[in-house]
C-alpha cells in the first residue's frame, strides 16, 4: 500500500519571484494537506547533504549553487497516494516536457531552476521530512 506523506520544496527563484502563495494554492486545491512548513536558506553543505545521491553528476555543482542561492519553502504534505500524486502535480523535471496544468509547466524555467521538489518514494519522503522537521513540527493528525 502506498503511504500518505510526501516531502516537497518550493525552490529558489520561485520563492523570490513571489510564486509561493500560488504554488501552495495549487497543492491544497489538489487535495493535499500541508502538515509541516518552514522557509529557510540552505547553506551549500546542507544542499549537498540533501542532494547527496546526485554527487558526481554533471549537473551537481549547478544544482547546489542554485539550491543555496535563495530561500526555499520546505513542506510535508498529506494525501492518499501522496508521493505519486504530488509528482504528477509537479510535472516532468524538464519544464519543456511538463504537462499543462502542472507546477513546473507554469513556474520552471530550466532543468535546474524547476520550481519545486517532490520525494520519489515513501522511504525518501520519510527521510527527507526528517532532514527538515522534527516530530513535533509535523502535524500528522491534520
Ligand atoms: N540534467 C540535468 N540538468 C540540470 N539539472 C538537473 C538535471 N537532472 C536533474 N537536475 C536537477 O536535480 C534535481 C534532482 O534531480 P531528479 O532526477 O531527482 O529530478 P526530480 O525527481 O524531478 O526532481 P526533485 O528531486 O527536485 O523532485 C532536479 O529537480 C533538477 O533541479
Amino acid at each position: 500500500m502506498n503511504g500518505n506523506i510526501t516531502f516537497s520544496m518550493i525552490k529558489p527563484t520561485a520563492t523570490q519571484n513571489n510564486h509561493t502563495g500560488h504554488i501552495i494554492n495549487m497543492i491544497t486545491n489538489a487535495g493535499f494537506h500541508v502538515i509541516a512548513i518552514k522557509m529557510l536558506h540552505l547553506s551549500k553543505d546542507q544542499a549537498k547533504a540533501f542532494y547527496g545521491v546526485h554527487e558526481g553528476k554533471e549537473f551537481f555543482e549547478r544544482l547546489i549553487d542554485f539550491m543555496s542561492s535563495g530561500p526555499i519553502v520546505a513542506m510535508v504534505l498529506k494525501k492518499e497516494n501522496a508521493v505519486e500524486d504530488y509528482r504528477k502535480l509537479m510535472g516532468a523535471t524538464d519544464p519543456a516536457k511538463a504537462a499543462e496544468g502542472t507546477i513546473r509547466k507554469l513556474y520552471a524555467t530550466s532543468m535546474t531552476m524547476n520550481a519545486v521538489h517532490g520525494s520519489d518514494s515513501d522511504e525518501n519522503a520519510s527521510l527527507e521530512s526528517r532532514f527538515f522537521f522534527s516530530d513535533f513540527e509535523v502535524f500528522k493528525q491534520l
